[in-house]
């Protein structure tokens, strides 16, 4: 594309008249450039992209976008936020990828990785090729690749799109963050479906206000739009259950399908009853009740299977083949994974890393328990401190044998983050050890017949990251570890 014609998307507020280069990519960081790349200098809360747009004319980028001059030998172009262009572009030289996929975004504080997942597979078993883009990886068919946040920025999302696209994806679920929604990482994203998990506290060292976390939220269904397209209609699957979803409906003109267990909902799951390994429920709905059994455990996975249920019925696939495919999904890699090396007792590893997740998962292991719980659990650095005294209070309470630990100190110091926890806790029992590893070790090594360990927090999580460094830590095997040498 010339650059002209890919300027021109930004008009009126940039009149270029310049050079006309044939713009060969976009990228946004100097070490990716390539002969022919428009860089775009982007201001970041550890580096400024400014500083590397002579770098990038340096690696052959044949025009800057940038939010001042800057005396390099290529066109620069000056817009006030080149995070909102670079939005605007991208989803222009990708030739509006989204608008060609049918795309799900699922937002919520907990749940949103799991049924992202269950919302795969009951696309991919209904006859489609899938997506996914969220926090363990983006997924193409059955292609595989890492990433670094739950939801990329906008030049990395619609690249990927487009990816998606060219490899003849149908349906694309993707995991939308509340900093996605805030940075305008998904501006231009053309929703099909968007589905609300849950809101509760998480990330407020970054919203700073619940209210303001929820405004954040919102943006995933005040971004649906306030028109009615008949021929792609689009939907909001609110969680009937959770109060934010009065407001969310009240954000968008899109179809509402509503799921709950406690509320009057359109989808709602009555007469519970659940074992170890397994819940079976009656789904009421407005194609009548039908019995459903799931392999998964916990109130809140009914909820992810019901929002699951709703973002596929709305979208055209018969309630009888999205029931089929929930009843065989077995659960998530690191989302209530059980660890099990032959030992007498049990060990689950799980994702949990809020209160609220925290609690939920706890009680749900509680509700089988015969003997002792232990929960080996920390809190990540540079992350919402005052979930920490929350988190250790929730593991004192459900838990007979707490043991607070490392998460990801990040550059924090991690007996610092321990301190932040025990505050919440002052007079109650409980062991504090710093190293991770020797925290499930202790845990293990004082488990009797019928226990159960509960090490929360980094689920699928492969590293641990202390300092600038990360190290190879795996929960899984450090548990298995510790198990075989017990
Ligand atoms: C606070 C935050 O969101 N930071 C994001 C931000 O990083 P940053 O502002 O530090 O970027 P930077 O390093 O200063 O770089 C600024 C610019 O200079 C460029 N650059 C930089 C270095 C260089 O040598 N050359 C160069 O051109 C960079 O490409 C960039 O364009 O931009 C990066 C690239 O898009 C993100 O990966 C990074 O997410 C970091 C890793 C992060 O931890 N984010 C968290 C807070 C987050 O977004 N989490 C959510 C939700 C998690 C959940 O609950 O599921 C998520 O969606 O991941
Ligand atoms: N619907 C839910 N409600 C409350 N807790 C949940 C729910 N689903 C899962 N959890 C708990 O939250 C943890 C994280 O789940 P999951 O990874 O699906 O959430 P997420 O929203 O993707 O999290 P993140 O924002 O960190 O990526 C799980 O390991 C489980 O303990
Ligand atoms: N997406 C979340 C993941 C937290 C996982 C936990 N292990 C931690 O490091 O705090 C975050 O970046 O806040
Ligand atoms: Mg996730």
């Amino acid at each position: 594309m010339k650059l002209h014609e890919l300027i021109g998307y930004l008009h009126p507020f940039v009149d270029y008249k310049g050079e006309n280069p044939e713009i060969t990519s976009i990228e946004n960081d100097n070490r990716r450039v390539n002969p022919g790349s428009l860089f775009i200098c982007i201001k970041g809360y550890t580096v400024d992209g400014h500083d590397f747009a002579g770098a990038a004319v340096r690696n052959g980028a044949a025009a800057v976008l940038a939010e001042r001059e800057l005396s390099v030998n290529v066109p620069v172009i000056v817009v006030k936020d080149t995070m909102r262009a670079m939005a605007v572009l991208a989803d222009a030289f990708y030739d509006q990828p989204s608008k060609k996929l049918y795309v799900i975004g699922i937002t919520g504080t907990n749940g949103k990785t799991t049924t992202s997942h269950i919302i795969e597979k009951i696309f991919k078993d209904a006859g489609q090729k899938t997506g996914l883009i969220g926090t363990m990886y983006t997924k193409i068919g059955e292609q595989t690749f890492d990433v670094k946040n739950t939801t990329p920025e906008s030049l990395t999302l619609q690249k990927t799109f487009k990816k998606m696209v060219d490899e003849q994806v149908d349906t694309a679920v993707m995991e939308v963050s509340s900093h996605a929604l805030a940075y305008g990482r998904v501006h231009g994203t053309d929703y099909n479906v968007a589905v609300f998990t849950n809101l509760t506290q998480d990330h407020l060292d970054y919203h700073k206000t619940m209210d303001e976390y929820k405004k954040a939220k919102g943006l995933l269904f005040s971004q649906l739009g306030n028109t009615f397209n008949h021929e792609a209609p689009k939907f909001a699957v609110l969680n009937a259950d959770d109060p934010a979803s009065k407001d969310f409906a009240m954000l968008t003109a899109a179809h509402l399908l509503t799921y709950g267990i406690d509320n009057y909902a359109d989808l709602q799951a009555m007469n519970i009853s659940m074992t170890a390994s397994g819940t079976t429920f009656d789904l009421v709905s407005p194609f009548g009740t039908m019995k459903v059994t799931i392999q998964l455990i916990g109130k809140f996975s009914i909820y992810n299977v019901l929002a699951s249920i709703g973002a596929a019925l709305v979208s055209g696939i018969s309630l009888e083949a999205i029931i089929k495919s929930v009843e065989l999904v077995k659960g998530v890699s690191g989302r209530f994974e059980v660890v099990d090396a032959g030992q007498d007792f049990s060990v689950i590893v799980d994702y949990a890393h809020t209160p609220d997740s925290l609690e939920n998962v706890l009680k749900t292991v509680q509700q089988f328990a015969q003997k002792r719980i232990f929960c080996v659990v920390g809190c990540g650095g540079d992350r919402d401190r005052t979930k920490r005294p929350l988190m250790a209070k929730i593991a004192c309470e459900y838990a007979t044998n707490a043991i607070f630990t490392s998460d990801n100190p990040r550059s924090e110091d991690p007996s610092a983050i321990i301190k932040d926890m025990e505050e919440g806790v002052k007079g109650e029992v409980y062991t504090s050890i710093v190293d991770r590893r020797e925290a499930i070790q202790h845990a293990i090594n004082h488990a009797e017949t019928g226990d159960v360990i509960l090490i929360a927090g980094k689920g699928h999580e492969t590293y641990q990251q202390i300092g600038d460094r990360t190290f190879d830590f795996d929960d899984r095997i450090v548990a298995r570890e510790a198990i075989e040498e017990r």
